[in-house]
């Protein structure tokens, strides 16, 4: 999922969710796996509601400590914390007489932010149980920013109907297909010879290659098998599980509850509300974005079809997964297990005597105390008992065409099985394959395009970062009698060049009757499929991609269009006769876009034959938000 961005709209709140379009309002870039720093001051946080609380946005972080802190005590600021995600930094700063806060405001916009931008102090949003205390009236009423409802924030397409939607998100691959052209003519420098693709006459409208449209999702209401909810605060005081109601660096830390977002399963809806109205009788907090306090953090609902109800209008759910993540930090372990019990006991309740009702088969919680609700892949995962079932397991089953795939809490699985199942067999379609062919699937995940493909090709060798879902990709090709595929956990920027040219692949014509043999490790040609997460692909991957000459098909698929093209722009754009950079020196990438980035790292790129765009085309996996899917074929 592909997926995850940065692209315009919100992120889920998990590491995972990097990969896939988002489904809730979290910041986008609190989805990321990225580093965080955190500065806070663990003083006095009473009276924070009723003082004048700001929200700096571009706080200048070379600041963020001593002098920073310096400078806030002299103008008697109470400095709630500050993080800083992506090169983009959010505080929370309050005061408590409205002089000292205009005297700071001056003082703060005088500085130069992060990333030479001014910084910009803002009245952070009330959340509408202060509106008394600050005297501000009613909150939600003065808060022009804060959306009626967070259906609005999750699903912005919603009020369209699916035919506008999917008109609008196929004009907007046609435009990144216009800009590849722009974007690698600019590459065609000192004479290099510019290829006819960039050339494009009437009949392409400007695009760089054959583009076939968008594929409908078979299903558009509840479609998502997964949800990442946040669990926090309501803008009326009351604590809920539902997704943020905008982005963190605009201080937004309000949480809506997801009734009225059309992506999100009945299931997930049902769970987010029986753990809030758990969390109202606990006695550990829920999670506070602004001061990163708390307990309760977020629920992951994960939900596995029933086999053959593909394509059916509302998904046969057969087997749930929860995931429920806390910050345990200062909370006695007896007291912990305890309330992990409680909450078994409740949401089994809740969940068996519902009606009908409602599955449950494997309830987890997640122990992480980073700042970001992105955990990492190895965060502490226990596994509780579900009162009235025997055994407890940490993973569900779904189907993709009639491949069964067991799927682990942080292991990636298509958020729209039914959508995927049609995006598998159309790369499949394009790789061209046959039985001598070497197939690498690129970020695997659980294997689903590899072993999908499987029973066409001589080999798969798949490639994945995250080891839960190695496992599951070797523990998914026994449970489906697949014998010819090898999964390799590791990233891919490490290993790719090695995998590679560990294989013989034979030209066609001088290929035997044994060319294909996995033995001998010789096959008569060898088809790329990548899939990776909405960063795209690491340089070192796209250039052992480029320079491996035996490599003549590559299948890329990407929930992020702007990333595929910058990629694409690497492996496409003709080789320079200028002088080489080196290692990237003298270039300065800030600010840069992605495209005008990988422009720059062409320059790096090794003398060797491009690749050529054929065909693209978009696939809705995400109705109702602004997301898609998009498959390129390339070929040289
Ligand atoms: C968009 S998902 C695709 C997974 C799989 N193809 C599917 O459709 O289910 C991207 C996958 O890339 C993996 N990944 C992320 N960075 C990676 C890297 N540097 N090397 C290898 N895999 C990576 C993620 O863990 C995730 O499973």
């Amino acid at each position: 999922m592909a997926g995850e961005e940065e692209c315009v709209a919100l992120a889920l709140g998990n590491a995972a969710d990097l990969e896939e379009a988002p489904a809730s309002g979290n910041d986008p870039t609190a989805a990321g796996d990225e580093e965080e720093e955190e500065v806070r001051n663990d003083g006095d946080q009473e009276g924070r509601s009723k003082g004048l609380r700001k929200c700096v946005q571009n706080l200048p972080w070379y600041m963020g400590g001593d002098a920073f802190k310096r400078l806030l005590e002299e103008q008697d600021i109470k400095f709630a914390s500050a993080k800083k995600r992506k090169g983009k930094t959010v505080g929370f700063v309050e005061f408590d007489v409205a002089e000292h806060a205009e005297h700071a405001k001056v003082k703060l916009e005088a500085m130069t932010g992060s990333k030479g931008k001014k910084p910009k102090v803002s009245d952070a949003l009330p959340r509408s149980w202060e509106a008394d205390e600050t005297g501000n009236g009613d909150a939600k009423e003065e808060n022009a920013e804060l959306p009626r409802d967070v259906s609005e924030v999750v699903t912005p397409l919603a009020s369209q109907s699916y035919e506008e939607q999917l008109r609008e998100k196929r004009d907007g691959v046609a435009t990144v297909l216009r800009k590849f052209v722009r974007h690698t003519r600019k590459c065609c420098v000192h004479g290099t010879p510019v290829p006819e693709w960039l050339t494009p006459g009437k009949e392409k409208g400007g695009m760089a290659c054959d583009f076939e449209g968008i594929i409908s999702s078979p299903v558009v209401e509840g479609y998502r098998n997964k949800c990442e909810f946040s669990i926090g605060f309501s803008a009326d005081g009351e604590s809920v599980v539902g997704f943020q109601m905008g982005m963190f660096r605009k201080g937004i830390t309000t949480i809506g509850n997801p009734r009225n977002c059309r992506n999100v399963s009945d299931i997930a809806k049902f769970y987010a509300g029986a753990l809030g109205s758990f969390i109202r009788t606990s006695e550990f907090q829920v999670w506070n974005k602004e001061n990163n306090s708390g307990f309760w953090r977020m629920l992951t609902v994960r939900e596995g079809r029933h086999p053959r109800t593909c394509q059916e209008e509302v998904p046969m759910v057969a087997e749930v997964m929860l995931v429920v993540q806390v910050s345990p930090s200062g909370i006695a372990s007896d007291a912990k297990t305890k309330e992990y019990e409680r909450m078994a006991r409740e949401l089994s309740s809740a969940a068996f005597s519902a009606s009908p009702p409602v599955t449950l088969t494997a309830l987890l919680v997640q122990e992480h105390v980073g700042v970001s609700n992105a955990a990492p892949a190895d965060a502490p995962l226990i596994s509780l008992a579900i009162p009235g079932t025997e055994v407890s397991v940490q993973y569900i089953h779904d189907y993709i065409g009639d491949l069964q795939f067991r799927i682990s809490p942080t292991a990636f699985f298509q958020v729209n099985s039914f959508a995927a199942e049609k995006l598998y067999a159309l790369a499949g379609e394009w790789a061209g394959l046959g039985p001598n062919t070497l197939l690498f699937d690129i970020c695997c995940g659980t294997g689903t395009i590899g072993l999908t493909l499987a029973r066409k090709v001589g080999m798969v060798v798949g490639i994945e970062i995250n080891a839960d879902a190695v496992t599951d990709a070797l523990t998914n090709a026994k449970l489906n009698n697949i014998s010819n595929c090898r999964f390799v956990c590791a990233k891919a920027e490490d290993v790719v060049n090695k995998l590679l040219n560990e294989y013989e692949v034979l030209p066609e014509e001088s290929s035997e009757d044994n060319a294909m043999d996995t033995d001998k490790k010789r096959f008569s040609n060898v088809v790329v499929i990548v899939d990776p997460p909405r960063s795209g692909l690491h340089p070192t991957v796209t250039k052992a991609l480029r320079v491996h000459s035996r490599l003549k098909r590559l299948v890329y698929v990407s929930c992020n269009p702007d990333t595929l093209i910058a990629n694409s722009i690497e492996l496409c754009a003709p080789s320079s006769t200028a002088d080489k950079q080196k290692n990237g020196r003298g270039m300065n990438i800030k600010g840069m876009s992605s495209m005008g980035y990988a422009r720059q790292r062409m320059k790096n790129m090794p003398n060797s034959e491009p690749f050529k765009p054929v065909k693209a085309v978009a696939v809705d996996l995400f109705p109702h938000t602004h997301h898609c899917e998009m498959v390129m074929l390339l070929q040289r």
